[in-house]
């Protein structure tokens, strides 16, 4: 592990009436302890969870669109509007690492043809051999799963089931579990994939109160409603469908 705590500067914060403070759980933060070598961000639409891991990365230096420490490239990236009122705490520093962006993934792809445009030896080795350009979605991620992740690094994920099937997605938590258990890895994902969280003995924030907290993977209302709705699905649709003057 590197990263153990991230702490809100609140001192710092010029004005709580403004975005990222507008969001309840980014208002009332204060510290998060890390204890786990597999973190996970789980909330509701908009309840602030990429917001918080794109000022992570913005610390450790990646391109808050996505990449690692030495990729510079050309494409809006947000300011990190969280970044400078976080402090992180590590134990023992990495700055290797990579920062997975599901929504802005195709300009990575494009900036490593770049790269590669420019220089003739770069040959896509640490990302399955050919561009991400010609791999479909799932494929593509699943090479920088394979390929760019190595030993020692802080891997910060925005959403990445959302190009893995269900098969790739157990798969994926392989890659998680091999790298993990070497010990010198450490995982922050944000997701709404019931089947990643249920990664045994990660710590799960929920971003679903008025400030961050700690909860089971059972108490997330990802493993409620994907249970209930399969356990019960004919029921769920029927009420789901009901005519307004039904109910
Ligand atoms: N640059 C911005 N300016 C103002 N508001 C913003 C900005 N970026 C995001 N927001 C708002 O902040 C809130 C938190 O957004 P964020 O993207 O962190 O949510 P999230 O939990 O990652 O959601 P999702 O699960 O849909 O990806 C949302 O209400 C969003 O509309």
């Amino acid at each position: 592990m590197f990263l153990r705590k991230i702490t809100l500067l609140r001192e710092d914060i010029p004005d709580f009436n403004k975005y990222p403070f507008t969001v309840p759980a980014i208002r009332g933060m204060d510290v998060l302890e890390l204890d786990s070598e597999v973190t996970f961000f789980v909330g509701e639409n908009g309840s602030g969870k990429s917001t918080l891991l794109e000022s992570i990365a913005y610390q450790c230096g990646f391109h808050t669109a996505g990449g690692g420490l030495n990729n510079l490239y050309d494409v809006e990236s947000s300011h990190a509007a969280l970044g400078n009122y976080i402090r992180l705490s590590w134990l023992p520093k990495t700055s290797q690492g990579f920062f997975l962006r599901a929504e802005s993934f195709y300009h990575f792809a494009t900036h490593l043809d770049q790269l590669a445009e420019e220089d003739p030896t770069f040959n896509y080795k640490a990302y399955g051999g050919r561009s991400l350009h010609h791999q479909s979605h799932g494929e593509s991620f699943v090479s920088l799963f394979l390929n760019r992740f190595s030993d020692e690094g802080i891997y910060l994920l925005d959403e990445p089931e959302a190009a893995l099937s269900p098969a790739r997605q157990l798969a994926f938590m392989r890659v998680i579990y091999q790298l993990a258990s070497r010990g010198n890895s450490q995982f922050i994902i944000a997701t709404h994939s019931p089947i990643l969280l249920s990664y045994p003995n990660a710590k799960i924030f929920s971003f679903d109160a008025d400030a961050i907290e700690s909860i089971t993977y059972e108490d997330t209302e990802h493993y409620q409603i994907t249970k209930g709705f399969l356990n019960r699905k004919e029921r769920y649709l029927e009420e789901l469908f009901l005519d307004d003057e039904d109910e």
